[in-house]
């Protein structure tokens, strides 16, 4: 490495979580980019403050100030959760990769190795996601959901003193080494994860993806995982909903057979926070060529036609979720609302708010 090149700053949040997941995002960089890499820590506006994060803004507190530092030249890229990120673009920052994504389901963390099925009835489980809450709910009415926040640490440290289990993400748990403490990995059947949930983005200015910076962050880019994020995020959009409401999403490319060629296979789901019902829609596309040798390159599926259907296929997802209700059920906004003021509880308890991570 040239020892006249200045590190690349990479900006983070400060949680153990964050300083995990960005260590090792910031390492493979290094190696893509053949420089020196720095963690810089950027301190949000909702790790600083008590105030409730509704009354901040809402869960983007997070990602805001990791995006200013970027937009500011305070760091060079900068890692988020993506499930934290809004969907919304940012004038001038892109996610420039989106490396491999760990396993995205929800686990149960619970006393004497109970699973959610065995559960004894009444049992206090914490969570403070409504999309968590609502399915917990429907697959176990009998069970009571207790809205905690904190981070995964304070979080697991109730399950041995006021509460029976929590439910937190895997891929969380995974990065901090703490998998023993999963008592139950959550079937997408029983509990469909929030959008993005598993995947880390590294943001970086725009105008970098032209020149080095942008080769190295294509080297991290995992394509199945942007093609499925790109669909979960698509289809939250659509619904107009953010990282708090009670809305699920997961994308996953089937590789191609000798039969049949790649396909993007999506299930959505929109919640009643009560539990009383939910909805589930789910869709595929077909990705003829995708990931084969370019033998025949006019048969090969472009990334940027690949990703556009990705888009089709999210947005088209939500619109039957829609068609069957599912802004009424889930508490989203429907065209009546436009100009109202977000509805009660839609940012209160977020995933993205509660955690910290
Ligand atoms: N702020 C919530 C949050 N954001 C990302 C993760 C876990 C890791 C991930 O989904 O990539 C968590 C913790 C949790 O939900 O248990």
């Amino acid at each position: 490495m040239s020892t006249s090149t200045p590190p690349l700053r990479v900006g983070t949040r400060g949680s153990e979580l964050a300083l995990t997941q960005t260590s090792a995002v910031a390492d493979a960089l290094a190696l893509a980019a053949g420089r020196e890499v720095e963690l810089v820590r950027i301190r949000t506006e909702g790790d600083r403050s008590t105030a409730s994060l509704a009354s901040l803004g809402g869960t983007g507190v997070f990602a805001a100030a990791l995006r200013e530092a970027l937009l500011a030249g305070a760091c060079d890229v900068a890692v988020h959760s993506l499930k934290d990120l809004p969907t919304a673009p940012t004038a001038g920052l892109s996610i420039g990769a989106l490396p491999v994504r760990e396993d995205q389901r929800d686990v149960l963390c619970a006393r004497e190795g109970w699973t959610l099925a065995t559960l004894p009835a009444g049992a206090r489980v914490g969570t403070g996601s409504p999309r968590r809450a609502a399915q917990v709910r429907l697959a176990r009415p009998d069970v009571e959901v207790v809205d905690i926040r904190g981070n995964v640490g304070t979080r697991l440290a109730r399950v041995e003193t006021d509460l029976d289990a929590v439910v937190l993400a895997r891929a969380g748990l995974a990065r901090l080494g703490l998998l023993e403490k999963v008592t139950d990995t959550l079937d997408p059947d029983v509990i469909l994860s929030a959008p993005g949930q598993g995947a880390l983005a590294v943001e970086c200015r725009t105008a970098d993806l032209a020149g080095p910076l942008g080769e190295a962050l294509r080297a991290i880019d995992d394509l199945p995982t942007r093609l499925a994020v790109v669909a979960e995020r698509a289809l939250l959009a659509t619904l107009e909903a953010g990282c708090a409401a009670p809305v699920a999403a997961w994308a996953h490319v089937v590789p191609a057979t000798a039969a049949a060629p790649a396909r993007l296979e999506l299930r959505g789901g929109a919640f009643d926070p009560a539990g009383a019902q939910g909805l589930v829609r789910t869709g595929g596309v077909e990705l003829p060529g995708l990931g084969e040798a370019t033998e025949d390159p006019g048969n090969a599926l472009g990334q940027d036609v690949a990703v556009s259907l990705a888009r089709e296929l999210g947005e088209a997802t939500a619109v039957e979720l829609l068609d069957a209700g599912a802004a009424a059920i889930a508490g989203l906004p429907t065209p009546d609302d436009v100009g109202a003021p977000d509805l009660p509880g839609v940012l209160d308890g977020a995933d993205g708010t509660d955690a910290r991570p």
